[in-house]
């Protein structure tokens, strides 16, 4: 497709979203802003943006397609900024915020001025922020969930999702409401108890200094996503309040039953519990994305020539570093595919990481 495509906000999500659309529409002008220079000046020399724009007006009035890729508050406040410009008649607005509810609300003052506004949530990602950490290949095969409203058009509804084609992620339609609940329950919520669980360690590292030292294995698993950004996090929490309210309520009824099975020591009820927690766990089709990321993955951004694998493999070996599987992600002549080692633990992988920093300068992350 060509045309102009706004992106503001480029960030990790932001960045990836405009080398997707770039990658799939050649000819589509990608024009970036962002409030940090840094991020602007990083994003245009590492080609993720054609242009920087001058301003949200600049780049805005131009525009076919605006995708707000900012903090949620942010969102609400840009959102209200584009209502007051001369923007295109067919311009398509979207975002790629964690929350839903609000900003569809705030959306109203687009509708009134005839604009087409329809939210959407790549539901990938990391704790990494920035531009310098985006990438193509970031939602593929993720769940990508879209807000249209009941009379929204589903023409646009079909150019947004051909705009965003490179993504290569799976698009669903859900209600607004429908959207945070879920993702209060899958990501939001638990968010909150991983950084409540890195409390309650810091609050124990005060008098024991062992805890940080012993801090492994599951503890770093369950609270890995208490390292994302802060600012992001509290705009999420704000956003969803209520259903956070909501599953907190539950969750302390939770614990309170379970400190009644200790107190009664019910061996059956105890077991009951974890047995449960397991069976519906290991159900769950964590080899996909959008469920449970299979955490000990490690991607490598490898160049398309004979022996690149082995070549790794290779370096792997030499360090006696045990994988339990390997794949190719995405290969194309000449094109960076993605590598994806799986190992078996988290120490394995992080072994494997520093391994092929040395050894290459082929990029590599730990995705989702
Ligand atoms: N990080 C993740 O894994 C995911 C994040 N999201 C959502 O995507 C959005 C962006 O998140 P990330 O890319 O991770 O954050 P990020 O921190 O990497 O990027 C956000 C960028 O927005 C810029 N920004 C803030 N206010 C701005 C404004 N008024 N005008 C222009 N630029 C502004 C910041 O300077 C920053 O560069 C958030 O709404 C987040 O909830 C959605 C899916 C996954
Ligand atoms: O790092 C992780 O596991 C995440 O939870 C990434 C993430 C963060 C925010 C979203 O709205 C969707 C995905």
């Amino acid at each position: 497709m060509k045309g102009h495509v706004f992106v503001i906000g480029l960030g990790l999500i932001g960045g990836s979203l405009a080398l997707c659309i770039k990658k799939e529409h050649p000819e589509a002008t990608l024009v970036g802003y962002d409030l940090n220079e840094k991020q602007c000046k990083l994003g245009k020399m590492l080609g993720v943006v054609d242009e920087i724009a001058d301003s949200i007006e600049s780049g805005a009035v131009h525009a076919d397609l605006i995708v707000i890729a900012t903090p949620v508050k942010e969102v609400e406040r840009l959102i209200e900024l584009l209502c007051d410009l001369p923007l295109k008649e067919k311009v398509i607005i979207t975002d790629a915020g964690s929350t839903k509810t609000e900003i569809v609300k705030k959306a109203a003052c687009l509708k009134e001025k005839g604009y087409t506004f329809i939210g959407g949530h790549p539901m990938a990602g990391s704790h990494k922020s920035g531009v310098t950490a985006a990438k193509p290949i970031l939602f593929e095969n993720a769940f990508y969930l879209l807000t249209p409203e009941p009379d929204t058009k589903q023409e646009a509804v079909e150019t947004l999702q051909l705009w965003l084609k490179g993504t290569k992620a799976k698009f669903l339609k859900v209600l607004p409401s429908e959207h945070d609940y879920l993702t209060g329950v899958i990501s939001h919520f638990p968010h909150v108890i991983a950084a409540s669980l890195v409390h309650q360690a810091e609050k124990t590292s005060q008098t024991q200094n062992l805890v940080t030292r012993l801090a492994a294995g599951g503890f770093r698993d369950i609270t890995r996503i208490a390292s994302s950004n802060p600012t992001m996090w509290r705009d999420i929490s704000l956003h969803n309040k209520n259903v956070l309210l909501t599953l907190l309520n539950e969750w302390k009824e939770e614990m309170e039953s379970i400190s009644q099975m200790l107190i009664e020591e019910n061996e059956e009820a105890l077991y009951q519990y974890f047995y449960q927690a397991k069976k519906f766990r290991d159900e769950m089709p964590i080899k996909e994305k959008g469920a449970i990321p299979a955490f000990y993955d490690l991607f490598v951004d490898i160049p398309d020539y004979p022996g690149v694998v082995s070549e790794i493999t290779g370096y792997l070996a030499q360090e006696n570093i045990s994988l339990t599987n390997i794949r190719i992600r995405e290969t194309r002549e000449g094109i960076y595919g993605a590598l994806v080692i799986s190992f078996q633990t988290e120490e394995d992988r992080e072994k494997a990481e520093s391994c092929i920093k040395r050894f290459t300068n082929f990029e590599t992350s730990i995705g989702l």
